[in-house]
């Protein structure tokens, strides 16, 4: 696939999507969830699925990363409508952040209010460990703080304001919400909460980088996510994250342990199942 580095997309093209959408679906969602890597068989255990492959949605992007299978779920997850994002676009993919965030508008336009995003990270904090589930209070945006902010650009007052504040961009009650569901599953023992960092990618962090990333007082580091927050809370969708430890980074010279995809993606499968009851019951709780 061409790199669409450059493309940008304006209201008629969220409009469509949405219309298009909204002709094919029985029910509007109020939440849509993003899988991240690895973390799609979420979206197979809604009910009532009616699913589009991305190439058939007007204008959607394509998804070319593995563990990303490229298709938006719409269906019942605790008996609450939803649709599910089975798989995202990154930045390294070659996206532009108009192109990574797409579907948010899209979402926006549909009546989705909240948004619940997944990815897998590296675990930064020496506390964490593989498997643990790291509930987003936070982000740090590293293309952000150097100028690839997906909300740059003319502003479209049909979605927000040109200055969001985003001081909040983590809503709490979701998160406590949160908290309280992994109680009750007694899920406790590997829960976190902490700062997610956003990089470009695709390479993993060198072991420098991974020591300021800590220094800067991130706990997990990952490729995704932060764009689509921002779109998302510029529009007024209140935002759940979470991020699944899939490995801890190299932070010593002389480290054996070398990060990998296939790692990610092995530690996802492990911790499907308790990602997956756990956003069930918190979907099943939500008001
Ligand atoms: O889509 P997410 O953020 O879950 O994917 C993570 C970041 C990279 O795409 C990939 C690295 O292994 O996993
Ligand atoms: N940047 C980054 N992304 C990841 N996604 C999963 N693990 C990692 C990691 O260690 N670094």
């Amino acid at each position: 696939m061409a790199c669409d580095g450059e493309r940008s997309y304006g209201y008629d093209d969220y409009k469509e999507a949405a219309d298009w959408l909204l002709d094919h679906i029985d029910q509007k969602p109020r939440i849509a969830i993003i899988c991240g890597s690895g973390l799609g068989p979420l979206a197979n255990t809604l009910e009532e699925q009616t699913v589009f492959p991305y190439e058939d949605i007007p204008h959607f992007p394509r998804s070319t990363v593995s563990g990303h299978a490229g298709r938006l779920v719409f269906g019942r997850l605790s008996g609450k409508a939803c649709v599910c994002m089975q798989g995202r676009f990154h930045f390294y993919e070659g996206h532009s952040s108009s192109t990574v965030t797409f579907p948010i508008r899209v979402f926006f336009l549909l009546g989705v209010e909240i948004l619940i995003v997944t990815n897998a990270a590296g675990g930064l904090n020496d506390k964490y460990n593989v498997g643990d589930i790291m509930f987003i209070k936070d982000h740090i945006s590293m293309p952000g703080l150097a100028g690839q902010n997906p909300l740059r650009g003319p502003n479209d007052e049909r979605f927000g304001v040109r200055f969001p504040c985003v001081s909040d961009a983590y809503d709490k009650d979701l998160r406590n919400l949160a908290l309280k569901c992994a109680e009750d599953l007694g899920y406790l023992d590997f829960i976190r909460e902490g700062v997610y960092c956003m990089v470009g990618g695709p390479s993993y962090e060198t072991i420098a980088e991974c020591c300021m990333l800590k220094a800067l007082g991130a706990d997990a580091v990952g490729m995704s996510t932060v764009a689509e927050v921002l779109v998302a809370r510029h529009c007024g969708l209140r935002v759940f994250g979470l991020s699944l430890v899939t490995n801890k980074v190299v932070v010593s010279y002389e480290s054996q342990e070398r990060a990998n995809h296939e790692e990610v993606l092995q530690t996802s499968l492990l911790r499907a199942r308790a990602l997956q009851e756990l956003v069930t019951h918190l979907v099943g709780r939500m008001a």
